[in-house]
């Protein structure tokens, strides 16, 4: 699996201990930033991230920000990108099983480090279901297309 990490400054702690976890648990990925604490904008790292989870260039996309609001709504403007904003356990596995998230989205001033961490590992565990979740989301994708023409 590769994974694209990506955050503002508001999620820059958080993205730099998912960046250890990640090397942890040997998953390849690339961190694209903001890597500094000077305020940067987070559709300026959120949108690029969410393009290349949508292009197929990686599996799976987890931006941070101060929320996760913003990255969330930046992200899920991404055709294709399927983005969801987690903060608890049973979201991280329900996402996974029932929405097929291709985004996970965080905020570094919404929960500690501990849970985020914990989240970042049941969400990159868990399996897509598939059945009527599968026609669920085919119906978002279908009105994503129908906008697009
Ligand atoms: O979700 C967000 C914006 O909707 C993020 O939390 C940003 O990190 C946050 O807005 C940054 O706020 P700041 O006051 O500019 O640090």
């Amino acid at each position: 699996m590769k994974v694209i990490l990506a955050s503002d400054h508001g999620g820059i702690n958080l993205a730099k201990e998912i960046a250890s976890l990640l090397e942890d648990l040997n998953i390849e990925y690339e961190d694209i930033g903001c890597g500094c604490e000077t305020s940067v904008d987070y559709p300026d790292y959120g949108i690029p991230a969410a393009e290349r989870v949508a292009s197929g260039e990686f599996d799976r996309g987890i931006l941070v920000c101060g929320t996760g609001i913003g990255m969330s709504i930046a992200a899920n403007k991404v055709k294709g990108v399927r983005a969801a904003l987690v903060h608890d356990l049973f979201s991280a596995k329900a996402t996974r099983e029932h929405n097929d998230s291709n985004v996970l989205t965080l905020g570094e001033r919404v929960i500690g480090p501990g849970l985020a961490l914990e989240i970042v590992k049941t969400w990159l565990g868990v399996e897509f279901e598939g059945g009527r979740h599968a026609n669920r989301i085919g119906k978002v994708a279908d009105y994503e297309n129908k906008r697009g023409e």
